[in-house]
């Protein structure tokens, strides 16, 4: 079956201009490849700056104007100029932002969440922005809040229902638990577990080695950006996996004795 999103070599780089207005130009990606079928919950594992969040802003056709692009990205098949990418963002395609600074700080929550509703084109924006926030047990005390007033936990569960209001097959979670307590972190990798058993396509952007060893079907491991590996949870057992710098990422976890690879 062909994948719901295949990226190909994908490559970005950067024109940026000194002081002395010389134009240079900054290879930031270099031949990611990642493929994530309907169903399938694929981990894109890296470092900070590996490059990650610039392939999910490549996949919604985010990328800032001084960004050149090389490689393909598909989706079901068809290759995706940056246009397609922004029409099916939103839609089709769904990111949950890596940042807090996404929610807007002088808003309150349920008319962000009903906003989403909008543009998704809901016939009912008020009524689904509520339902939106029911289902994640977010009742309407939660949505006359201001972001400020919400703990990390509740901030997940509304930009998740802001990126699940369009009912996309396709979702890009960036860096979804950082700084949650243990409780929340189970709950977010949980949900995007269930959205992917709900037949959509769910890449989870993350340096948590550990929580996508939990829920993914399958790993891909991204260095300096570029793609290095590919593995599944499966191989991580016994010996571990073959992959020098995977294996590096795993001896590196606590449940393994070992300090970090920069310890070493
Ligand atoms: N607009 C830009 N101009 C120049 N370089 C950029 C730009 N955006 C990102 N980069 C560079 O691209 C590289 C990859 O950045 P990216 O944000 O994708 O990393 P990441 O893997 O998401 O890291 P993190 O885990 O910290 O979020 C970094 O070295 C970064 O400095
Ligand atoms: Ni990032």
């Amino acid at each position: 079956m062909t994948a719901l999103l295949e990226i190909d070599a994908l490559g970005v780089s950067f024109d940026q201009y000194d002081r002395g207005l010389r134009r240079r130009t900054v290879v930031a990606l270099s031949g990611m490849d990642l493929t994530a079928h309907r169903g399938e919950l694929v981990a894109l594992v890296g470092a900070s700056g590996a490059g990650k969040t610039l392939l999910a802003h490549a996949v919604l056709g985010m990328l800032p104007p001084n960004a050149t692009e090389t490689g393909e990205i598909r989706f079901d098949g068809r290759p995706l100029d940056v246009p397609a990418r922004r029409a099916l963002a939103g839609r089709e395609v769904a990111l949950l932002p890596q940042s807090v600074t996404f929610l807007d700080p002088v808003v309150p929550v349920g008319r962000q969440v009903r906003r989403s509703a909008e543009l998704a084109g809901l016939p009912d924006p008020r009524g689904a922005a509520t339902a939106a926030l029911a289902t994640r047990g977010l009742g309407p005390e939660v949505a006359r809040m201001h972001p400020h007033q919400l703990s990390g936990g509740m901030v997940r569960r509304v930009l998740a229902a802001m990126a699940m209001m369009a009912d996309p097959s396709l979702v890009l979670a960036d860096e979804p638990t950082p700084g949650l307590p243990e409780e929340a972190v189970r709950a977010v990798l949980a949900d995007l577990r269930r959205t992917a058993d709900e037949g959509r396509a769910v890449v989870l952007i993350t340096h948590e080695l550990s929580g996508a060893l939990e829920v993914a079907d399958r790993l891909v491991i991204c260095r300096g950006g570029r793609t290095v590996d590919e593995a599944r949870p499966a191989d991580f057992r016994g010996g571990g996996p073959s992959h020098p710098y995977t294996r590096a990422l795993w001896r590196a976890l606590p449940a393994n004795g070992f300090g970090l690879p920069e310890d070493a």
